[in-house]
């Protein structure tokens, strides 16, 4: 499908649904070219996740080799741990186009074609949040996966007809915080499917070192290991905290960012030792002084410390369960032994 496309420029016109998404677009846009800096651009120079690295440099020499679209790649993991940044790699490795979504801003068929408009033969579209998708639009997304077309009503009424509009082969790349809310005929339509875990303290330190020679702030090897052992194994966060740290190195008119340059900084930011912030200090507060540590519905918690309980379950609990301080029961969460000591609370043996 091209912009050349008449029928399916003249459907286009008559949907007046682009704003949207042309905002969402340049929203995407801009955060894309102010991280941009910062993200790796070949595989060779993603660090870390060395099992999944390794698998996917055999699946894309191969499709290079046979000259074919990639098959379509579904990442999971935590956020900020970089799937946005493979999907890129990933369309840069292949010497093809990348097109961004996100899949809550797909909100009408319009939107999805104004994204499938344009695509060049082995493109990547990559959609992140891909669990969030519309039903309407995943099933729109189906025939577009599995057999490269997608079917669109056009006119109303009695007057309405299918329109069919093929696609040339494209790789999507999904991504999702959340795999288990992918419904299974999705899913089952990725080819490739892959987890991405939480970083080990010395690839997190790498990533550091990497991130604070771009900013041209010396850092020393075990400077770079302190930031990377508070930033909850998550390259985004270690970035954060190095922005931060490096502020208070310049204030203090250090050369080089050392270990108890990070301690006093991080301190201050009210990151502990463990790299729990405050939300997390709130969670497992609230649920050792109220309810003496559990067990305690997901929705309790939430109401208890005002967030949101999507967040709580994509973004705050999975390191709190990651390093053993929460633990999931069939009543509802836990607070452990270990987190109790770590908080310096007296322990209360749970049933
Ligand atoms: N393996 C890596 N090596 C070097 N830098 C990385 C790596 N992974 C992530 N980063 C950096 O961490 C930041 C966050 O990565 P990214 O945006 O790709 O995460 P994400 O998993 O897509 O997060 P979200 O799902 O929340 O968008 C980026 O600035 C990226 O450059």
């Amino acid at each position: 499908m091209t912009d050349e496309n008449p029928q399916f420029n003249a459907w286009f016109e008559g949907q007046n649904q682009t704003d949207e998404l042309l905002k969402d677009a340049k929203a995407n846009q801009e955060e894309q070219e102010s991280e941009l800096s910062l993200r790796p651009k070949k595989l060779s120079e993603y660090i870390g996740q060395r099992a999944l690295k390794e698998e996917l440099a055999v699946y894309l020499q191969a499709a290079k080799m046979r000259e074919e679209a990639l098959d379509h790649v579904l990442l999971f993991g935590p956020p900020g741990l970089g799937k946005t940044t493979l999907a890129m790699i990933i369309a840069n490795e292949l010497g093809v186009h990348l097109k961004t979504a996100s899949g809550p801003a797909i909100e009408k068929g319009g939107d999805l074609v104004a994204l499938l408009n344009g695509l060049e033969p082995g493109d990547v579209l990559f959609i992140d949040e891909i669990h969030r998708l519309p039903m309407n639009i995943e099933e729109m997304l189906y025939s577009a996966m599995e057999d490269f077309y997608i079917d669109i009503m056009v006119g109303q009424g009695p007057t309405a007809r299918a329109v069919h509009f093929p696609l040339p082969p494209f790789t999507l790349v999904g991504a999702t915080t959340r795999p288990g809310m992918l419904s299974k005929p999705l899913r089952d339509r990725f080819g490739i499917i892959n987890s991405l875990a939480y970083y080990e303290p010395e690839d997190l330190a790498e990533i550091v070192s990497r991130t604070a020679a771009i900013f041209e702030a010396p850092i020393t090897k075990e400077g770079a290991l302190a930031v990377a052992l508070r930033s909850r194994g998550t390259p985004r966060i270690a970035n954060r905290l190095l922005k931060r740290v490096r502020d208070f190195a310049q204030v203090a008119g250090q050369s080089a960012i050392e270990p108890e340059l990070v301690d006093m900084a991080l301190n201050k930011l009210r990151v502990d030792q463990k790299g729990l912030d405050e939300t997390d200090h709130k969670l497992l507060l609230a649920m050792i002084d109220l309810y003496h540590g559990g067990p305690v519905g997901l929705a309790t918690i939430a109401a208890n410390i005002g967030e949101e309980q999507d967040t709580i379950e994509s973004m705050v609990e999975p390191y709190l369960l990651q390093i053993g301080f929460l633990k999931r029961t069939p009543r509802g969460r836990v607070v452990t032994e270990t987190a109790y000591h770590h908080l310096n609370r007296p322990y209360e043996h749970q049933d």
